[in-house]
């Protein structure tokens, strides 16, 4: 089968985490008999520097024709003292919005030879962590109305907007509902339903739309007390369904309990499982261009490109069972390093997951 790959790299770590993953994604094409093209796109800070705007039209016109998009990370401290539209970090909401990503899937699974490096109570590590957070990714604080004004006295102030519709809360929370059927069946809406009046309408919109699902527990939590629980007892959750900026948050706390945001990947989809993949990470400016970064949150975020806008299941299962193996020869980026284990770089461990993809298929795995 052929398939069109809009590949943005972007910025920092970016490129050197997509090249990982294309080698990988070739290896697949190679094993499966499939095509896959990968055209090359600017957006954040390389596109602000090379067009003078962060998200240029061709960006989006070739992201908006392709099958799926690939994402690196944008941003950086170069960057960071722009304003506005020139915020590179603008061409990645431009991008879901227009793109119509309203739901973002973040898994995030403690790959077992990472439990000793886990820095959790030993009992939860060994029972393994399983949590898919789904965040509503084109609404919320980053979409709503947003100023900065001076008041009479000539001092500066702001305002960021937090707003959600009805539909809005409805469609995602349909997407969670439906992916805990296939999972242990709970989920937990996560708010601030005893403060915000967007919380109290969420909180509302998601029992009714429950309400269709019988065989689901639901249950409510406010997003302080969920960002402790995630510490404390990972195991409890299973499917985490929330607004966009307390997912963005609690998905990179995931991280951490999982081992490194290294790990997260992310597949942010509209209602036809068209989507965008990308980790969860940002560009990682102290480590970039140093060979340092981990690059399986994106050779991760490929796999489930695989599988939910290709569905190629299989070749996404070898994927995923190649980061395991390679995970099990104890090979580590800086940020799963422990005692014991081989300190590697990104295109060693590129290189090893490439190897462990052939490896296992020629064992028919
Ligand atoms: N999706 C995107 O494009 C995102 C972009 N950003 C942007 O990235 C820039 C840096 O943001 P930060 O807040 O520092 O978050 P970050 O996620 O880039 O980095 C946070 C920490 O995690 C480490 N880290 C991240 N990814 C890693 C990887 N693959 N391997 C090993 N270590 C890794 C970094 O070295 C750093 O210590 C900012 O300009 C920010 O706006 C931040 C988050 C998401
Ligand atoms: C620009 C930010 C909203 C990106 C981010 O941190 C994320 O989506 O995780
Ligand atoms: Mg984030």
């Amino acid at each position: 089968m052929k398939f069109t790959i809009a590949t943005i790299p972007g910025d920092g770590i970016g490129p050197e985490v997509i090249q990982e993953t294309i080698k990988v994604l070739e290896t697949m094409a190679a094993i499966g008999g499939h095509t896959f093209s990968y055209p090359l796109l600017l957006a954040g800070g390389a596109a602000l520097d090379a067009t003078g705007h962060p998200l240029p039209e061709e960006t989006l016109q070739t992201a908006q024709e392709a099958d799926a998009v690939l994402l690196g990370a944008v941003g950086g401290p170069k960057w960071d003292h722009l304003e506005g539209e020139y915020r590179p970090e603008r061409a990645l909401l431009g991008l879901r919005k227009s793109l119509g990503l309203f739901a973002n899937l973040r898994p995030a699974v403690l790959f077992q030879p990472l439990k000793d490096a886990c820095p959790l109570h030993p009992a939860t590590a060994a029972k393994g962590i399983d949590i898919m957070v789904v965040r509503e990714l084109t609404g919320g604080l980053y979409f709503g109305k947003q100023e900065r004004l001076q008041d009479e006295t000539g001092g500066w102030y702001a305002y960021d907007t937090m707003q959600y519709h009805e539909s809005e809360i409805r469609r995602i929370a349909r997407v969670a509902l439906e992916l805990a059927k296939g999972r242990s069946g709970k989920v937990t809406s996560v708010d601030k339903a005893n403060i915000l009046e967007s919380s109290r309408l969420w909180r509302k919109t998601v029992m009714e739309e429950a309400a269709a699902y019988p065989t689901i527990s639901l249950d409510h939590m406010y997003v302080d007390n969920a960002s402790m629980q995630l510490v404390k007892s990972p195991g409890q959750f299973d499917v985490i369904l929330t607004e966009n900026m307390f997912g963005d948050i609690l998905s990179d706390e995931a991280g951490m309990i999982t081992g490194s945001i290294g790990m997260l990947p992310s597949a942010s989809l509209r209602e036809d499982q068209g989507g965008m993949y990308e980790p969860v990470h940002g560009s990682a400016p102290d480590i970039a261009g140093q060979n340092k970064a981990n690059p399986l949150a994106t050779i991760l975020s490929a796999a489930m490109m695989l599988r939910i806008s290709f569905g190629l299941e299989a070749e996404a299962m070898l994927m995923e069972s190649a980061v395991e193996h390679v995970l099990n020869q104890g090979l580590r980026t800086g940020d799963i390093y422990s005692d014991g284990c081989q300190l590697t770089g990104t295109r060693e461990m590129g290189a090893a997951v490439v190897a462990a993809v052939k490896q296992l298929e020629k064992k028919g795995a």
